[in-house]
């Protein structure tokens, strides 16, 4: 069946049971295809009725179909005449988010959840102010990302406009684990009332045979549903905002999937579709998977669902067991996440301490500045994000942490590229951005004992922001200083009265020393140096560098912005002869590829740097 479908077009003539044939068959396709390539399994299984449904309702890309964090589109691939998965998020294969340059289907990128509302509000605002009214805007966006701040600001303004958009909330109950706080428990009480439906059961069933007499019964009854609805069910938070409500919806029943998208269609919008959706849904391990259904899998053995590679996250735990541990020695220390709390390896701590762990949601802004709230009532924050998902909340560590001196210390995983996962994945702004937040302080960690040693260091700065960023990934072999000056660790020296440093930071201080063996090979005088502290510039650095003619930084950040950059500007306003070359990340968007195939293509691995330090060296 899935053969048939060369577009969405192909969907509108299939019968019902041709219709669960379909499904059936994306959901062996989506187990097959991505526990060979690893990615979003557990989302996709759960919007495979939904996403044909939008398909045959809605007609893209006459219609704007946008999804919100975008890792629930593989369905919307496939129905738009994408099969080859075998390459997904890898070079030459499928993203694993919408790519516009994949298809015309495609509009946001963006895997930064909470954003689809405020896409749809302008594109549908577009299509009104140029008279195409018969466009409709869909947005599809599940309950996790519904916690994210900017969602309620995009349904505050679609409550005052008249524009067609439809809102599809796919309500699994989950983001990896289940939703927490207020509106999930509306969601919830939503969800399982169970009595509209069973009322409306007996409506069907009570009227099912209908005589005249029968028919206008039941018409009268199904029309004043909507107010029963109102008393059973308390659906009036959306309609409070102006938005037509529709649901809540068995969104694995096909028929009642699209009568609800065809009626939200006809009313014109604003309107929000409620569906109940299962992640994971039609693959048993997935389905009993109690951490996070599958939400973001490697690759894994389709019988069992057990992991093919072994755990990918050494960083993550290494911090996780230094958390659990400051748990202990830190009574004051309070942990933050954003809806991640087993990703960024927070399980430990929360296991040992529940009542010291605070999962805001999908909602870095809130953390951060409850974050500083904390503090201000005496205690140590740890906020635990993904770097990039940082990028948010800027202002808010700019003016509610900085500008109050608050000790919150941000334990920023999935720092540097990060590769497969997309453009808005990789975490290579961060230091870029940080190092301009008054008195804040950060540390690139280059191994284990680095990591440990700077957590532990940050935990005891009361007065300013700490920022410990580290890669995703399996963690190097420890790389121990040789000596140190002032606050620079010395990682190699090849050689007296070096001609040529190489400054590598964080993940990338192991290339440093690998650079250096290079050029010493062709007989130049080199030292490899880092410093786990690497903002604000650190002491000894002069020292350091003494007399070099030569220095070379390389940082998993950007490289016109970073910190070497930094560090440069401090040695010339010296007055230190050196000539310094930066390497890092381009500002541009990478596209998904391994984070190794990023690393060669930017020249950032050691025979490239080593090839650039020698040919800017005058050879004797
Ligand atoms: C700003 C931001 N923070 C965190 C994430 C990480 N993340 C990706 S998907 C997800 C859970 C999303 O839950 P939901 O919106 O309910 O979608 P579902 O996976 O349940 O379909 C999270 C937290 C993100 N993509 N963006
Ligand atoms: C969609 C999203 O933001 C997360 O699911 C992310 O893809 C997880 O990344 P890791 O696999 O590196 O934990
Ligand atoms: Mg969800």
């Amino acid at each position: 069946m899935l053969e048939r479908i060369g577009s969405p077009r192909d969907l509108k003539d299939l019968t019902d049971a041709e219709l669960d044939e379909l499904a059936a068959e994306i959901r062996d396709f989506l187990v097959d295809n991505v526990s060979r390539t690893g990615g979003h399994l557990g989302p996709n299984l759960g919007v495979v009725e939904l996403t044909i449904g939008i398909h045959r309702v809605f007609d893209s890309p006459h219609d704007s179909i946008v999804f919100d964090t975008g890792h629930q589109s593989y369905v919307h691939k496939l129905l738009t005449g994408r099969r080859d998965f075998s390459n997904l998020r890898r070079r030459g294969g499928l993203a694993g988010y919408p790519a516009r340059d994949e298809s015309v289907h495609d509009i946001v990128e963006n895997s930064h959840a909470s954003t689809a509302l405020s896409w749809a509000a302008g594109i549908a605002r577009g299509h009104t102010l140029r008279g195409e009214d018969g466009r409709t805007t869909v947005a599809v966006i599940g309950d996790g990302a519904l916690t994210g701040g900017m969602a309620w600001e995009a349904l505050n303004s679609l409550g005052a406009s008249h524009d067609r958009v439809v809102v599809i909330v796919n309500d699994n109950g989950r983001s990896y684990a289940p939703t927490i706080g207020g509106l999930a428990r509306k969601l919830d009480g939503i969800r399982t009332d169970r009595r509209y439906e069973q009322f409306l059961g007996w409506g069907k069933r009570t009227f099912a045979n209908r005589g005249r007499f029968r028919n206008f019964a039941y018409l009268s009854v199904m029309h004043g549903k909507r107010a029963l609805k109102g008393l059973l069910t308390d659906q009036g938070m959306f309609a409070d905002l102006g938005i037509k409500y529709i649901g809540p919806i068995d969104g694995h029943d096909q028929r009642h999937v699209e009568r609800a998208l065809e009626q939200a269609r006809e009313l014109g919008g604003p309107v929000l579709v409620h569906v109940l959706t299962e992640k994971g849904r039609g693959y048993s391990p997935a389905e009993q998977d109690d951490a996070d259904r599958f939400h973001a899998v490697g690759r894994i053995h389709p019988e069992t669902g057990l992991p093919i590679e072994a755990s990918r996250f050494g960083w993550t735990s290494v911090f996780a067991d230094e958390m659990l541990a400051a748990g202990e020695d830190r009574p004051d220390v309070v942990a933050l996440t954003a809806a991640m709390l087993a990703p960024v390896g927070l399980q430990p701590f929360a296991d040992a301490h529940p009542d010291r762990v605070i999962d805001v949601g999908i909602a870095e802004q809130h953390a951060v500045t409850s974050a500083a709230g904390l503090a201000y009532a005496g205690l140590h924050p740890v906020v635990a994000v993904y770097a990039t998902f940082l990028n948010r909340a800027f202002d808010q560590v700019l003016m509610d942490v900085a500008l109050h001196k608050a000790g919150v210390t941000f334990m920023l995983d999935r720092a540097g590229i990060t590769g497969d996962d997309g453009p808005s994945h990789n975490g290579m702004w961060d230091m870029a951005l940080l190092r301009h937040v008054p008195g804040l302080r950060l540390a690139a960690p280059r191994d284990e004992p680095t990591l440990r040693q700077a957590f532990r260091d940050a935990l005891d700065v009361d007065d300013a922001p700490t920022v410990v960023r580290y890669p995703k990934g399996a963690v190097p072999e420890p790389l121990p200083a040789l000596r140190s000056v002032g606050d620079i660790d010395v990682l190699a020296e090849h050689g007296e009265d070096p001609r040529v440093v190489v400054v590598g930071l964080g993940s990338m201080a192991a290339t440093a020393v690998e650079t250096v063996g290079k050029i010493a090979a062709e007989g130049i005088s080199a030292i490899a140096i880092t410093a786990t502290w690497a903002h604000p510039v650190p002491g000894g650095l002069l020292e350091a560098i003494g007399g070099a003619e030569l220095v070379v930084t390389v940082e998993d950040g950007l490289t016109d912005a970073g910190l070497g950059e930094e560090w440069a500007a401090y040695a010339r306003l010296a007055g230190t002869p050196a000539q310094w070359s930066h390497h890092g990340v381009p500002r541009e968007f990478l596209q998904h590829a391994t984070r190794a195939q990023i690393v060669d293509d930017l020249g950032l691995d050691a025979s490239d740097l080593a090839a650039h330090a020698l040919g800017l060296i005058t050879r004797d």
